[in-house]
């Protein structure tokens, strides 16, 4: 059986620090970088990207949408994406926010997470919120392939409250089922769970959450979206060593010159350092 996706995920964070670089070829940058906003630019940007930092940092995330766009040529470019960041020993965490009742899922699960599919990944991001049980196709695939799967939970939109905050009868919030749903797939899985939740930068006081979920807390919002570093601790507590923030065009908006994207790179990576060090 494959080593666990929470397994590999630690032992990458442990060797190159937590970050994660988000790959998100928005038409904006495209044309910020002089690229035209067509496949041969969005080919040119994702793997500039991939060459400036897959050997450094422990997560790449590609933004899946951003190469939809361009129908099959851009997914076909996705998939170069996917196997020169594996060649260049970060992990990659698709982000392509499937959710779809059981029998589908099942579909998309075989789509990202089965061994020989052309967009296999370490991870995928999925929503639970046509029911966290309609995702238990993708759990059991994720599973047997020593994959793993951020389960969205806070997300960082101002939208997200609405669904997320929502109290159930029982009296607990669906973000808060969603995180114990979670922390029961993690059970007893060292030094880290594959499961994990997606949980925003932005999102302000956490402390009425238990984010002791055994497992990776994805943590977008950094950068663009207005979070810093230094405000990890703050939001996550002592489950501050589990979380992986994400910077996408935080660190995009330096290319498309390589050693700029690199410097980016290691600018948020020392603040994150420092900010969990010293938490
Ligand atoms: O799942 C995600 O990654 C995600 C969840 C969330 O709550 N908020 C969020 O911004 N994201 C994604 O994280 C990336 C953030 O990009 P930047 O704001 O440019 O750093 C985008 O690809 C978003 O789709």
């Amino acid at each position: 059986m494959s080593e666990p996706f929470g397994t590999r995920l630690r032992r990458a964070m442990d060797e190159r620090g937590p970050l994660c670089v988000g790959i998100d070829p928005h038409a904006s940058l495209l044309a910020d970088w002089g690229l035209g906003d067509d496949v041969a630019g969005l080919e040119r940007f994702s793997r500039t990207v991939v060459e400036a930092v897959a050997d450094r940092v422990a997560v790449i995330k590609p933004q899946s949408a951003f190469f939809e766009r361009f129908g099959s040529r851009g997914v076909a470019v996705l998939e170069r994406v996917v196997e020169e960041t594996r060649a260049a020993g970060a992990l990659v965490v698709m982000d392509a926010k499937r959710g779809d009742i059981g029998s589908t899922m099942a579909g998309y699960a075989e789509a990202f997470l089965r061994k020989d599919a052309p967009l296999f990944s370490d991870a995928l991001t999925v929503s639970p919120y046509l029911g966290y049980g309609s995702l238990a196709p993708a759990v059991e695939l994720a599973r047997e392939s020593g994959t793993g799967l951020f389960v969205l939970a806070l997300t960082s939109n101002p939208e997200g409250p609405e669904v997320q905050h929502a109290v159930r009868a029982d009296g607990r919030s669906v973000a808060a089922t969603v995180l114990a749903h979670l922390a029961a797939e993690n059970t007893g899985a060292e030094p880290l769970g594959s499961f994990g939740a997606v949980v925003g930068a932005t999102v302000g006081d956490l402390s009425s959450y238990d984010l002791a979920i055994n497992g990776p807390l994805l943590a977008p919002g950094v950068g663009a979206q207005g979070a810093t570093p230094a405000d990890l601790p703050a939001v996550f507590g002592s489950a501050v060593g589990n979380v992986v923030p994400n910077v996408s065009r935080g660190v995009l908006r330096h290319g498309p010159d390589i050693a700029a994207l690199r410097a980016a790179t290691a600018a948020f990576a020392g603040e994150i350092r420092a900010a969990v060090a010293g938490s």
